[in-house]
């Protein structure tokens, strides 16, 4: 289904809430530049990394597309768990996983209250900006405290630049993208009201400054187009 939620005037902030889920995998591939390409990237990545049975993490997994893809293209059998607490997302997850013949263990939970028992790889692509600041610092240490030895975390985020002339710049540059996605100027406005306070970026430097205070030896961007950016994060 076509992404048409900001098409009317908003009457609250954005929600992971029924109408979102319903359109969500047009909406993120309309929305995040280079979204499938980031996902490609974060998948091969990852692989290189897995062994027989390792067990993964979606934290933020919406749909599923990614552990859906992941198990697709890893020659690995792998433990795949996906955690996200929109039901109206998991209710596609579990749709698309059973077609798709990948068993996933979706649970429904507040990212917070989940123990990532021996995790080889964490993946959250787009989901760390939704948590708030000081409970992202929070969770990112719950995240490298629940690695194995020698284990990855990536993650995607939509980024900020600490220069307000580029900070600008990017934005303009991002509605300009959006536009020749098929939005409206009405539903970039709409929607970028919604996210106000909803969704929290931090700079490229914030989010590897985050993830070695937690305790990381390694963190590389892989990706970057504008003000989106995934990155990889190693346990030593
Ligand atoms: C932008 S989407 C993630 C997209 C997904 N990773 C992908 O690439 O297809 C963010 C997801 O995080 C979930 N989420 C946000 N905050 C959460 C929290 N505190 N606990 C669990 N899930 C959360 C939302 O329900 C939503 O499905
Ligand atoms: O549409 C925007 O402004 C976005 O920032 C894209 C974005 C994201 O980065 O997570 C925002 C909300 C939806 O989850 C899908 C994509």
């Amino acid at each position: 289904m076509i992404d048409k939620v900001f098409n009317k005037s908003i009457t609250k902030q954005f929600e992971f809430d029924e109408e979102v889920a319903s359109v969500f995998d047009d909406m993120l591939n309309r929305s995040v530049p280079f979204y499938k390409e980031m996902q490609r990237l974060s998948i091969d990545f990852a692989c290189n990394f897995l062994s027989e049975n390792d067990k993964v993490y979606d934290l933020g997994c919406s749909t599923a597309s990614t552990l859906i893809e992941l198990s697709k293209h890893c020659s690995h059998n792998l433990k795949l768990i996906g955690i996200d607490n929109s039901s109206a997302m998991l209710s596609r997850a579990a749709k698309k996983a059973k077609a798709f013949g990948v068993e996933i263990d979706l649970i429904n939970a507040d990212l917070h209250d989940v123990n990532y028992e021996n995790a080889k790889l964490i993946l959250s692509n787009y989901t760390l900006q939704f948590i708030r600041p000081l409970q992202r610092e929070k969770l990112v240490k719950k995240i490298y405290d629940s690695l194995e030895d020698k284990g990855i975390f990536i993650f995607s985020e939509k980024v900020i630049s600490s220069n307000s002339t580029l900070n600008k710049q990017s934005i303009d540059e991002y509605y300009e993208f959006k536009k020749t996605q098929g939005y409206s100027e009405f539903e970039i406005s709409q929607k970028r009201e919604a996210l106000e306070n909803v969704l929290i970026p931090y700079t490229e430097e914030e989010n590897k400054k985050m993830i070695l205070d937690a305790g990381f030896s390694h963190c590389e961007t892989i990706f970057k187009w504008v003000n989106f950016a995934t990155f990889i994060a190693i346990k030593k």
